[in-house]
């Protein structure tokens, strides 16, 4: 579904990321592991078309045989807006804290969609009671939810806009183990009972052995190993690799 093909990013005559290649399959999980600095978001931002003002793209970035990087800013907002999601790291971040959730909710979600605000109610109520959310934090400001809910209301978006690809770039980072595991079960939820096509950028190996089914390793701007998580972990070629998880486990 996603297709990654050679993509190498520039930025001030430095090579940041090369010639990194991979696929994302159409509803499955796809985790990009690699120690800080390795190109994990740099590629993210490659994909969201969101890289630092002086940065060159060059390669592929194929969403259903289409290159991103050949189309125009417009096509490119578009394209962010109607079929990807993205959840970072710190919910909090998200959500500006001077506005109630309902209204921020709305405009990441039904104003996306063309939808009237009763839509979006009656739509979103159901949502966040589905994830054990009351819709009593539709008035509440951000600043007045935890970690863990506003990161539940990034996930209520997600299935809400049923986006044809979901990004989470370290979703989890900012939570605490029992709220990270709790996350990471309704992100494989998600893909298992909606089929969403996910892309989990991790340093957590454990997160990505627990969630993912193949995996993406990066090292230092390249990717240096790819393949079904089980055999990766199991079998790896890689001497970085190797090293990774003799490190962890
Ligand atoms: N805005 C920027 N300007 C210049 N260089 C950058 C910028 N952002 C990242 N880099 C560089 O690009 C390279 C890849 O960084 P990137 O942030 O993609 O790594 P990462 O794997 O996501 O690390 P982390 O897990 O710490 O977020 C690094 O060498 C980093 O210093």
């Amino acid at each position: 579904m996603l297709s990654i093909d050679k993509l190498s990013v520039e930025l001030n005559g430095k090579q940041l990321i090369k010639h990194v290649t991979f696929t994302v399959p159409k509803g499955r999980i796809t985790s990009i592991i690699g120690e800080s600095g390795s190109g994990k978001s740099m590629t993210v931002s490659a994909i969201l078309g969101l890289l630092p003002v002086h940065a060159h793209a060059s390669g592929g970035i194929f969403l259903n045989e289409k290159n991103l990087l050949e189309m125009s800013l417009k096509e490119r907002v578009e394209l962010r807006k109607m079929h990807f999601f993205t959840i970072f790291q710190d919910a909090a971040n998200s959500f500006s804290p001077s506005k109630k959730m309902k209204h921020q909710l709305f405009l990441l979600t039904g104003h996306k969609r063309g939808h009237t605000k009763v839509t979006f109610y009656q739509k979103m109520r159901l949502i966040l009671q589905d994830l054990d959310l009351t819709e009593e934090i539709m008035e509440r400001y951000p600043f007045e939810l935890s970690g863990g809910m506003l990161q539940r209301c990034m996930i209520a978006c997600a299935l809400y806009i049923e986006p044809e690809l979901l990004i989470a770039d370290e979703p989890t980072s900012a939570l605490d183990m029992l709220i990270q595991k709790d996350f990471m079960d309704l992100l494989k939820k998600l893909n298992d009972e909606k089929g969403t096509t996910i892309l989990l950028i991790t340093h957590d190996l454990d997160i990505a052995v627990s969630a993912a089914h193949s995996v993406v390793v990066m090292k230092k701007g390249v990717v240096v190993e790819t393949g079904q998580i089980s055999d990766v972990f199991e079998m790896p070629k890689h001497p970085y690799t190797k090293l990774l998880l003799a490190n962890h486990f």
